[in-house]
């Protein structure tokens, strides 16, 4: 073999040589090398196996061309001399330098190169099972030999793939050493490389972990209500672990807890209570943050948790600034740390509401472990859509607008022609578009979304502009659709060419009962994926589950849904209220409406042709239409609260304020409500043919609302600006009969309104009036109490111009909006 190898190379370079020098190709030549090379690598091989197998070779050398050299040098070498230096004697360090000397061995740094034996490579050790297997019994047979093998590699497990939540890792693989491996995340990635909203479920049941209640107290009240969460979760029959109870100033090392984890199904509920003076959390809260900050810690070691929360107690009287602040601010870096927040954090003041309010927290986490719905771990603001404002939006179809397709013929019946489908299969285009847009389709043509003020409000981030002008209270706000179809395709609508859009009823139809539990379970189901998102409170989060208002609104033409009626009934009968949007089209379904708490007609613009432009609507008669609808609000429906909505999108329907006096003289609403058109994104696809520049700052809402009041007054119209909610662009002009001695009431008594509506008697909408606050009024601003302002950033698809504008104003159109 030898011979062969030494006799070949030099037969195999000189034909090369020759082959080259006579014009041969350079590639062929360098094949024929490479296979030679290859054929050499094998035979050494076959040769390194004899010698493992043969303890007598062992000690003199290891392997085959070096084997041959070696016994001239009567040494060893290292397989990483093939890689360089090649000469005789010895063998290599890792750089190949101790190419002399005899006998010897390499270490991986090459320094102990003594004595005659023989050793392995680094490389034998590791390269793969097979190599394992046979240098482990070498290496124990080596023993009189001062050898130095590294093990590093040799009993690692072969790496697993890994899927969803990231597994546990013991407690030797991971931090003790500091050298955690990083758990991938599973995050949404937008094009503009910002993180979206993303959903984690757990490999574990929360009823199946193991609950750690852990706590710190220095006068006992904590350590009370630590006892009382774990006597609660104990007597949690479901629980499959009984809980465990910790007082943190026990733990001899927190890297125990908040970079290892007792356990692979660990879940943490920590009572803590906040002191400005200096105390043992301090330091537990200082650990948390190096931890956090520390590059030797996975970045996210508290991901092998299945779960956390914190309960806070405070005092929020005497510490009004810092009330809470040490329960925050573990919230914050277990979460940073990356635990998965499972209930929201809970801040007690001991001082005013103490026991009962435990009490309630505790309850509540015990119920919320009782269901594992997905949990958003990251939470991106910008992710959500502009659908706050519960426009009836109408729209395109992406399968074809259905208006020719056919449908009820003169006489109201479906033509044979056409069978009955559903409106929203669960396996067509519109279907997927809209759940990709978070849309929870119920049955085949109703729709809930969860939309972004209900999550403001939860957060304590600010309420929607119905709080503002009607007393609405956001986070227990449904906004919901009996109908995705509508009949027309307005060109402020932000559902991007979803959904159907038809004159008619031609669907199959589900039964009211049915769309409104499954809409509460929809709703309820979105709400509870909030409970993960920073800043949650908690009160909130949970009167949330009541669902007090319904916004029939969203997308398409509620009014259309041909159990209309009987679904507003059904709403009433569950105390949650009705807000009724239509687009002024139906004058017929308008007519037959029942009572509604609110009802709305949106006025889209005040002459044809402008409306035709903005509203583009599928009836040729559709200002006919509308005329209509106003005088039905004057007469038949005269007893209801009404509102006309107007949407200001510049440059379509802005001019003419004398045109609209018209159209209030005809309908006489109550209410006109305001609102700068938001902008919906790109117009891709859908026919939207807004941009930026027909988004109004909130100024020319202003002047527009100015002209217009004065407009009504000039003709003994008596209306006035009575409220506003800047944030939104939103401006109310009402009935002066709604001004009371001297004071607006444009809020609503809802328990008033229930009152009445169950004691049969006939009532009107001065029967139900609650005023309205000094924050909500023209000219405050309309931000209301008990949240905090947030000021967020500009959204991306903002053009430069309107950014730069808008810095330099005191107000803002709704996008650069000040929140
Ligand atoms: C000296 C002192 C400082 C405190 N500082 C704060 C504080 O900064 N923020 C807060 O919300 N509560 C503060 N508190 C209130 C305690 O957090 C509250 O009474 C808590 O229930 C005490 O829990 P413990 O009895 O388990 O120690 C303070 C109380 C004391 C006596
Ligand atoms: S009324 Fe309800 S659905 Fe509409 S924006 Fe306000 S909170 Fe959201």
């Amino acid at each position: 073999m030898d011979g062969f190898s030494l006799a070949g190379a030099v037969s195999v370079g000189t034909l090369i040589a020759a082959y080259l020098y006579f014009g041969g190709r350079f590639s062929i030549a360098l094949v024929i090398l490479v296979g030679y090379g290859i054929y050499c690598n094998e035979a050494g091989g076959q040769v390194e196996e004899k010698v493992i197998s043969s303890p007598e070779k062992k000690k003199s050398c290891c392997s085959d061309k070096k084997n041959a050299d070696g016994e001239k040098t009567g040494g060893c070498c290292s397989e990483k001399k093939k890689n360089g230096a090649g000469g005789g004697g010895c063998c290599s360090s890792k750089d190949g330098k101790k190419k002399s000397g005899g006998g010897c061995c390499s270490s991986k740094d090459g320094k102990k190169g003594k004595g005659g034996g023989c050793c392995s490579s680094k490389k034998k050790t590791s390269n793969d099972e097979n190599e394992n297997v046979d240098v482990v019994p070498q290496v124990q047979e080596s023993k009189n030999f001062p050898v130095t093998v590294d093990f590093t590699d040799v009993f690692k497990k072969p790496a697993k793939k890994r899927s969803g939540t990231p597994k546990v890792f013991s407690k030797n693989n991971s931090s003790k050493s500091k050298i955690g491996k990083k758990l991938s995340v599973s995050k949404k990635i937008g094009q503009d490389g910002l993180i979206k909203t993303a959903l984690t479920i757990s490999n574990e049941t929360l009823l199946s972990s193991q609950i750690y209640v852990l706590y710190s107290s220095l006068q006992g009240a904590a350590s009370k209500a630590a006892t009382t969460v774990f006597d609660k979760l104990t007597g949690l029959y479901e629980l499959v672990n009984k809980p465990k109870l910790l007082n943190l100033d026990d733990l001899s090392d927190f890297d125990d807890y908040f970079v290892d984890v007792p356990a692979e199904n660990a879940l943490y509920v920590l009572v803590l209570p906040s002191y400005d003076i200096d105390c043992p959390l301090d330091y537990f809260l200082q650990t948390l943050e190096e931890n956090a900050n520390d590059f030797r810690v996975d970045s996210f070691p508290l991901r092998k948790l299945v779960g956390y929360t914190v309960l806070g107690l405070g005092d929020s009287e005497s510490w009004p600034e810092k009330f809470c602040y040490q329960a925050k601010r573990a919230d914050y870096w277990i979460s940073r740390l990356g635990g998965r927040r499972i209930f929201p954090l809970g801040e007690i003041c001991m001082k005013t509401s103490g026991n009962t309010k435990i009490e309630e927290w505790t309850s509540l986490l015990a119920e919320t472990l009782k269901d594992d719905e997905p949990i958003i771990y990251e939470y991106d603001e910008n992710a959500d859509s502009e659908e706050d404002e519960g426009e009836e939006d109408n729209g395109s179809d992406e399968l074809g607008d259905v208006e020719d397709i056919g449908g009820k013929d003169n006489n109201g019946k479906f033509s044979s022609a056409d069978e009955i489908k559903q409106m929203v299969a669960k396996d067509s285009p519109t279907y997927k578009n809209l759940t990709k847009q978070g849309y929870k389709v119920i049955g085949s043509h109703s729709g809930v979304k969860i939309c972004r003020w209900t999550k403001n409000e939860l957060r304590g981030k600010g309420s929607c502009y119905k709080k503002s002008l009607f007393n609405i209270a956001s986070s227990r706000c449904m906004e919901l659709t009996p109908s995705l179809a509508c009949s027309s395709k307005c060109v402020f609508c932000w559902r991007h060419g979803t959904n159907p859009v038809s004159k008619n009823w031609r669907w199959e139809v589900d039964e009211p009962e049915y769309i409104l539990e499954n809409a509460l379970k929809g709703h309820y189901s979105m709400i509870k994926q909030m409970r993960g998102v920073p800043g949650v409170i908690a009160e909130r989060f949970a009167k949330a589950f009541e669902v007090r208002h319904c916004a029939l609104s969203l997308v398409g033409e509620p009014i259309l849904y041909p159990h209309i009626n009987k679904f507003v009934q059904l709403l009433h009968q569950k105390g949650i209220t009705s807000f009724l949007v239509c687009n002024a089209q139906h004058p017929e379904a308008l007519r037959n409406i029942v009572k509604v708490t609110q009802l709305y007609v949106s006025i889209d613009a005040p002459t044809k042709t402008e409306l035709k432009k903005v509203d583009r609507p599928l009836y040729k008669d559709f200002w006919e239409r509308m005329v209509e609808c106003l005088e039905i609000l004057k007469t038949v429906q005269n007893h209801q609260r009404t509102v006309f909505r107007l949407t200001l999108v510049k440059g379509f329907n802005m001019g003419d304020v004398s045109a609209y006096a018209d159209l209030v003289q005809r309908g006489s609403p109550c209410f006109i409500e305001v609102k700068g058109a938001t902008f919906s994104g790109s117009s891709d696809g859908n026919g939207n043919p807004l941009t930026m520049q027909n988004i109004p700052f909130y100024e020319e809402c202003i002047k527009f609302v100015k002209a217009f009041t004065a407009e009504l007054q000039r003709r003994g119209l008596y209306y006035d600006i009575a409220a506003e909610h800047a944030h939104s662009n939103c401006l109310l002009i009402a009935d002066t009969k709604f001004k009371i001695n001297g004071e607006w009431h444009t809020h609503i008594d809802f328990d008033k309104f229930f009152v009445l509506l169950n004691s049969g008697k006939d009532f009107t909408y001065m029967d139900y009036l609650e005023k309205t606050p000094e924050w909500a009024l023209f000219g405050n601003g309309g931000f209301a109490p008990g949240n905090v302002r947030v000021y967020r950033k500009d959204k991306k698809n903002q053009n430069k111009e309107n950014q730069d504008k808008s810095s330099s104003s005191s107000y803002s159109s709704s996008n650069n909006n000040i929140y």
